[in-house]
């Protein structure tokens, strides 16, 4: 899916979501566990303004477990409790309810000291595209809801899903732009999968990925590729870079007549295993 954020888009996805927060008592946000600045909204918090929100980190399985632990400290110190989660799996899923419960506590307990009945918590996914909205609804759902593509400029009905006994959430998610604002932010969303290749060019997104996979990853980086430990890997030397790119591509089979590597192929191809977590866990950005 792609979505052209013109300034209108994003007008209309901000007045969707503004008018969904008044039928719900608490918010999801979704970020990606790689990216957990690139993939917030950048006026995430004039967005929803005083709302209850639970911070999940999704696609956790693919980000490094010990930067995830580093943010999600970093996110309580912001006052926001946040949490690891695998929707593709399921892993960490289950036990959101319960924070979600924890978060409104207070209210909860007041309409019980009144003597009123507390009603389900009402809840709303807010997230960029590709992040992982419709699965983690799935999967709380504990079946498959239908795509129902709540696209900018799209206007639906609403249903609430029950999740548990306790829990009802909105069956569309509000989608949110990412953070544009800076060129390696665009890049970071590229190498992760968030925005679509055909926006930037494909060989410049994988050369990204490797100057910052031999600067912090280097270790299982040659060892998925096969490239021997000497191999001269400086990132800041842009030809070291480039031969590391062609190398990837020589052990992929990515090759043009004479024997030259397909960079464009080659690029591609490392890309997709990047993103499919076959070279390990990594995450592109750091909170300290
Ligand atoms: N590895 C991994 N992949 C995930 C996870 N959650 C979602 N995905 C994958 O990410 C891709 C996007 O997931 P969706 O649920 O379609 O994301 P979305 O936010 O609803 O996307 P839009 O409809 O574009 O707004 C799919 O290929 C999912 O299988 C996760 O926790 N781990």
């Amino acid at each position: 899916m792609t979505i052209q954020w013109f300034p209108g888009h994003m007008t209309r996805a901000r007045r969707q979501i503004q008018e969904k927060l008044k039928l719900i008592d608490v918010v999801i946000e979704l970020i990606d566990a790689r990216l957990p600045l690139s993939s917030r909204n950048p006026m995430i918090d004039e967005i929803l303004q005083n709302k209850p929100r639970l911070i999940i980190m999704n696609k956790a399985d693919l980000a490094d477990p010990a930067v995830t632990k580093q943010w999600q400290d970093y996110f309580k110190e912001q006052g926001h409790p946040a949490f690891p989660v695998d929707a593709s799996s399921g892993t960490g899923v289950k036990d959101i309810p319960a924070q979600l419960k924890l978060l409104l506590k207070e209210k909860i307990d007041r309409q019980i000291a009144k003597g009123m009945n507390p009603r389900a918590i009402r809840a709303l996914i807010v997230g960029i595209p590709n992040v992982g909205k419709s699965t983690l609804i799935n999967r709380l759902a504990g079946r498959s809801i239908a795509a129902t593509g709540d696209r900018p400029g799209v206007t639906k009905g609403q249903q609430w899903i029950k999740v548990g006994g306790e829990i009802e959430l909105l069956d569309t998610p509000g989608i949110l732009w990412p953070k544009f604002e800076d060129q390696n932010v665009g890049y970071k969303l590229a190498v992760t999968g968030a925005i679509k290749e055909e926006i930037l060019n494909v060989e410049d997104i994988a050369f990204f990925a490797v100057k910052y996979l031999v600067s912090y990853y280097w270790d299982p980086f040659r060892e998925r590729f096969e490239l021997d430990d000497s191999t001269p890997h400086n990132p800041d030397e842009s030809d070291e870079i480039v031969a590391i790119m062609e190398a990837v591509g020589r052990k992929r089979g990515c090759l043009i007549s004479g024997g030259r590597v397909d960079l464009e192929k080659a690029s591609r191809t490392l890309l997709r295993e990047l993103r499919a977590g076959k070279m390990g866990r990594f995450s592109m950005e750091s909170p300290y």
